[in-house]
């Protein structure tokens, strides 16, 4: 049997990693039908929407929509008709950790993936290739061929490949357009490797064939846990070594630096910062604390929960810092909090660093003041919602405020806290900013973007995270 030529494509998920990930497929392959459906409505209507105010910021990903919708690049909630018609289904949907039951705050809650492959075998009329591109656990491909044996039409084919993403938020397209591999896990027999090459086929159309990595299915679904897993604990190492700065007056850009001139480490992903966020890492290294707890392997589960641990510990850290240095209390006291989002360039703030210091600085009783340049307010009460659940929204809100800019944010504040890189905070006029804040006027800068010399040349007293310096 030879490999089949992909012509139609279901990804049945229509978030930030389905979206841009099929909308770039469809871009870089015009012969190939790429339907994105997902039950959220509004989603799919905001995907669809005439002047293009997609569901997700993420630089340059509106040019590609602009340029593939409605040619060879559709957005349905039709899952049913698009999962009929493809030969290939990417599971892009959700994994988050489970908040109940068994392995409750550890294990990855799967039962998304479970319902999207329970649909694929209720439809489908013919076979498919099913790509897991949600991060799992392993041997969740295994699951989901068992499940599409059991329920589906007699006469059909299921092979399973596992297609794990790597993308970063806010440069997802670029990460799309060159990444730096793509790597495809399949069951090593004939049927299993035809259906690695009809992907191969589809990423061929653009990534050279030497990035195209092809592993077994385990491997696969365990390198991408190991990826973040490994990415998250040099940030957990950098901000460990930011404390060691900041009580001996070392200064962690230049230890970052040192370290990273070693050809065998590199100078990537050594930012010390407020605590890494995002929905994945956090997820997937309790993911893999949950496997080797599993597999009996105590030591390698603490190793990596450790990770884990010293991010809290970061966070925490930091918010202690704020309140220490304002004389060892915050109460009644206004602290400006720039930046919402888990890091600059996108409008996604799952565990996001900067809602545990707010929850820090409320926990104190000051008044906060936010400004994001691109989450909406909405997302920010909802997040404060879900992160202080024995406070009504209504007393939340009566102890913050969320501004429309970074001057108005800071006007009488006693602290302005730097909690995402954004670019725009570099070019903030810093001296306004300090003629209209309470003196003596602090600056907190948690990811290490500010001038420090110059804000104090305006007045300012500065503190910088991993550096020991006189404030
Ligand atoms: N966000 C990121 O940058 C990255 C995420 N990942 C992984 O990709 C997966 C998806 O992540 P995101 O895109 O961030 O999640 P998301 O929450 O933004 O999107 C998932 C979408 O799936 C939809 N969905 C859930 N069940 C469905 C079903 N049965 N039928 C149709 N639609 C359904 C949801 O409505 C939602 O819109 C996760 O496993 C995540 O770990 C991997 C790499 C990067
Ligand atoms: O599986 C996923 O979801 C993705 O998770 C991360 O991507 P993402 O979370 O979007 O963004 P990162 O750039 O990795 O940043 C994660 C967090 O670490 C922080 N960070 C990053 C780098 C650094 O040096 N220091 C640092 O504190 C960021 O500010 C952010 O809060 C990985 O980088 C992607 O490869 C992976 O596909």
């Amino acid at each position: 049997m030879a490999p089949v030529t992909v012509k139609k494509i279901c990804c049945i998920g229509a978030g930030y990693v389905g979206g841009p990930t099929c909308a770039v497929i469809a871009l870089k392959c015009p012969n190939i039908i790429v339907t994105i459906v997902d039950l959220n409505k509004s989603r799919i209507d905001a995907w669809n929407s005439p002047d293009f105010s997609l569901p997700i910021y993420e630089p340059g990903l509106v040019d590609v929509v602009k340029e593939a919708r409605g040619r060879n690049l559709f957005f349905s909630t039709d899952v049913d008709k698009a999962i009929k018609e493809a030969d290939l289904i990417f599971v892009s949907v959700n994994t988050p950790t489970k908040k109940s039951g068994v392995g409750a705050g550890f294990a990855a809650d799967l039962n998304y993936v479970e319902s999207a492959t329970r649909r694929i075998a209720a439809v489908a009329t013919s076979s498919k290739i099913v790509v897991e591109k949600s991060t799992v656990p392993m041997r969740t491909a295994e699951s989901m061929r068992t499940i599409l044996e059991a329920n589906s039409k007699p006469g059909l084919r299921f092979d399973i490949l596992s297609n794990p993403e790597f993308l970063a938020e806010g440069t997802a397209i670029s990460d799309l357009f060159s990444p730096d591999r793509v790597l495809i896990g399949s069951l090593q027999t004939p049927e299993g490797l035809d259906a690695c090459r009809s992907l191969i086929e589809v990423y061929a159309n653009w990534v050279p064939k030497e990035r195209i990595l092809t592993v077994g299915l385990w491997s696969s679904e365990l390198s991408k846990l190991a990826a973040n897993a490994m990415l998250a604990q040099r940030i957990s190492s950098i901000n460990a070594l930011s404390a060691i700065c900041e009580a001996t007056g070392a200064n962690i850009d230049e230890v970052a630096h040192a370290v990273g001139r070693d050809s065998r480490m590199g100078p990537k992903f050594l930012r010390a910062s407020v605590g890494f966020g995002g929905s994945c890492f956090q997820k997937d290294i309790l993911n893999l604390v949950y496997l080797s707890e599993s597999l009996h392997l105590p030591e390698v589960a603490a190793y990596w929960r450790q990770v884990v641990i010293m991010n809290e510990y970061q966070k925490r850290r930091f918010s202690k810092t704020v309140v220490d240095t304002l004389f060892n209390t915050i109460t009644n006291k206004n602290i400006t909090v720039l930046g919402f989002a888990f890091k600059a360039d996108t409008g996604d703030t799952r565990e996001s660093a900067a809602i545990t210091l707010i929850r820090d600085f409320l926990s104190e009783r000051a008044h906060v003041t936010i400004y994001d340049p691109q989450v909406e307010e909405a997302q920010i009460w909802y997040d404060l919602a879900e992160a202080i659940p024995d406070t009504p929204i209504e007393q939340i809100k009566k102890q913050v405020t969320i501004a429309p800019n970074a001057l108005d944010a800071a006007k009488n504040s006693e602290a302005v806290v730097i909690a995402t890189e954004w670019k725009e905070f570099i070019d903030i006029d810093w001296k306004a900013v300090y003629d209209t804040m309470n003196k003596p006027a602090f600056v907190f800068d948690g990811r290490m973007i500010l001038n420090a010399d110059a804000l104090r040349q305006i007045g300012f007293k500065v503190k910088t995270i991993g550096r020991g310096e006189k404030i």
